[in-house]
């Protein structure tokens, strides 16, 4: 088995908007493959035939309930936005069926698709917005503003208990860059506009948003403001929401829009209660964020620390004490004797595995001589606390092949492997703990089941306070895969709990995260939050079920 030639293995400003068709990852012409060393890892050489038998029932074979819509809110909907623009076609709705977690993907190759919407729209403008707001709230239909469709937190997939419906709203229309105001260095774009495209229209003007989530080649500005979305340069260009300097916010109540000037004195900062909100107080139409010139020149180089607390301690004081390059990343152990940092090489023996330890992947970006100096600085911090450089061949491997794990996981599940990834954040003080805890707790619970785990590692974003810890899971698949990993995950959120660390750093609350969150945040800020939602949307409609 080999990855597919056309699948990319690429740098950001060379990959294609991918239109994901459900339940696979990626252009279903470039399917991905299993390299040869990730198969053999798993046991999964030669199992075409397998495969098979495990993708499970194609899209076009699920069965779908009858779309449950009422009729005055359906022509209400085709009066507002056109015929073309309101549909009930089996495709499309389920292509908007949940999301790209690994139960979504399973429930849907088993022929659940529960969730599917009963229409989709596609507004072209805040105005149509506003007004599928306005209907959806007269006739009690829950709406799901749907930007990327990549979430993994169950965001797509509101409750419609009660509800007369469900309509998802699909924003890629909403697909422009509105402007770019040069002096103050930022660009207002639209919701829809999809990660890649955003890259794109800034970097013909010079710029660079800087954010690249993993699932880039799928997630557009809507999801990442409507999730407080990290990338993976987060230390150099910061997470999403810390960019935002405003945004525009449809809700069934009329228009709220937040930004007047990058920092006011003038109450609490508005922003910071829409971004995260996940569609429960609305829909965020338009977004302005802060851009920098795209980089002239960048280096990706890889470090070798002796042990996963050796190489936290280096990313720590980095964190602290400066200078921060603009990519910085830890692999534990495991995740480092895998080589998962290149999905091309997994499973392979290469330079940054044949030594053993904790493979640190530090990438500068920004203009040569500063690009130079900051990689001497930061090169003599990493040296000193026990670091041994790698040159720069592991950290273009990771650069090059970081859009490609997604890719991975249907291949496996088709061979019966279960994979699953979960991420949180605590204090650098709690952190051993917390790896601990949650390594633990994926490990005995999947063990007990029969099904034991390589459990892998890694810091993905890091702040002066503290760091995000991104879990990765690979096991054989048993009888129910959701059952089985959804054990698994309760286990592991409650480690996170109990180890006093925050749910999600980055994935967001959705459905799935949705009681852990509310025990974070305590009784008294929850009725806080609902009160907010009771003013924007007092019928309830705003994706009834996620986040609140
Ligand atoms: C393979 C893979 C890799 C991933 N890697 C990362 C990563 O590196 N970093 C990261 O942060 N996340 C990652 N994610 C999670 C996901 O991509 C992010 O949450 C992303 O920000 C979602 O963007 P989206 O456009 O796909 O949003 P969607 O999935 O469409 O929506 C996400 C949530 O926000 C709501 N929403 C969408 N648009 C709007 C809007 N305009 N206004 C209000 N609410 C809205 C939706 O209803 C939903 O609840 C990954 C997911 C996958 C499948």
């Amino acid at each position: 088995m080999k990855i597919h030639a056309d699948s990319p293995r690429t740098d950001e400003t060379a990959l294609p908007v991918v239109h994901l068709r459900r339940p696979r990852w990626g252009d279903p012409e470039t399917p991905g493959e299993l390299p040869t060393a990730a198969a053999a890892l798993v046991g999964a050489e030669g199992s075409e035939q397998g495969e098979d038998q495990q993708r499970g029932v194609a899209p076009d074979d699920v069965v779908l309930a009858e779309p449950v819509i009422p009729a005055a809110a359906r022509s209400a909907l085709v009066e507002a936005l056109g015929v073309h623009r309101v549909t009930d076609d089996h495709r499309a709705r389920i292509d908007h069926t949940r999301g790209y977690s690994t139960p979504d993907i399973l429930a849907l190759r088993s022929g659940d698709a529960g969730d599917a919407p009963d229409l989709v729209v596609s507004p072209g403008s805040h105005d149509d917005v506003l007004r599928i707001l306005e209907i959806c709230a007269v006739h009690h239909v829950a709406v799901v503003p749907f930007t990327g469709g990549t979430s993994v937190v169950g965001g797509l997939a509101p409750d419609r208990t009660g509800f007369a419906g469900v309509v998802s709203v699909d924003l890629t229309r909403l697909d422009g860059l509105v402007e770019i105001d040069e002096i103050s260095r930022t660009a207002t774009l639209q919701a829809g506009l999809r990660g890649v495209r955003a890259e794109e229209l800034l970097r013909a003007k010079g710029y660079t948003l800087g954010h690249f989530p993993q699932s880039y080649a799928g997630a557009g500005i809507g999801g990442y403001a409507a999730t407080r979305s990290a990338g993976q340069s987060s230390a150099g260009y910061g997470r999403f929401d810390e960019i935002v300097e405003g945004l525009t916010l449809a809700t069934p109540r009329g228009t709220v829009t937040v930004g007047t000037a990058p920092r006011s004195a003038a109450g609490p900062d508005l922003r910071q209660l829409f971004l995260g909100s996940e569609g429960a107080f609305g829909i965020i139409t338009e977004v302005t964020v802060r851009v920098r010139p795209a980089p002239e020149h960048r280096v990706f180089e890889g470090w070798r620390f002796d042990d996963f607390d050796s190489g936290s301690d280096a990313l720590r004081a980095l964190a602290q004490d400066g200078p921060m390059p603009t990519v910085l990343r830890l692999s534990d152990e495991t995740e480092t004797a895998i080589n998962l940092a290149d999905p091309d090489g997994a499973g392979a023996d290469d330079d940054a595995t044949a030594q053993g330890g904790c493979l640190v992947v530090v990438g500068y970006e920004g203009h040569r001589e500063e690009v130079e100096a900051r990689r001497t600085t930061t090169g003599r911090v990493l040296a000193q606390a026990g670091g041994l450089a790698l040159g720069t061949g592991p950290g273009e491997a990771w650069r090059t092949g970081r859009f490609r794990a997604p890719y991975l996981r249907d291949p496996l599940l088709d061979a019966g492997v279960l994979v699953e990834t979960l991420e949180t954040v605590t204090y650098w003080s709690r952190l051993t703990d917390l790896k601990a805890a949650v390594t633990a707790a994926l490990t005995d619970t999947l063990t007990e089941a029969g099904t034991p785990p390589l459990v892998m590692c890694h810091i993905s974003h890091v702040y002066p306070a503290g760091a995000s810890l991104y879990f990765t899971v690979v096991c054989p698949q048993a009888d129910d895969p959701i059952a089985q990993w959804s054990a698994a995950k309760i286990a592991a959120n409650d480690a996170i709990r109990t180890t006093g660390a925050s749910i999600t750093h980055h994935h967001a609350v959705g459905r799935n995260h949705r009681a852990a969150y509310h025990d974070e945040i305590g009784e008294l800020a929850l009725a806080a939050l609902r009160a907010v939602k009771q003013t924007l949307d007092p019928e309830g409609v705003c994706n009834p079920g996620i986040l609140l």
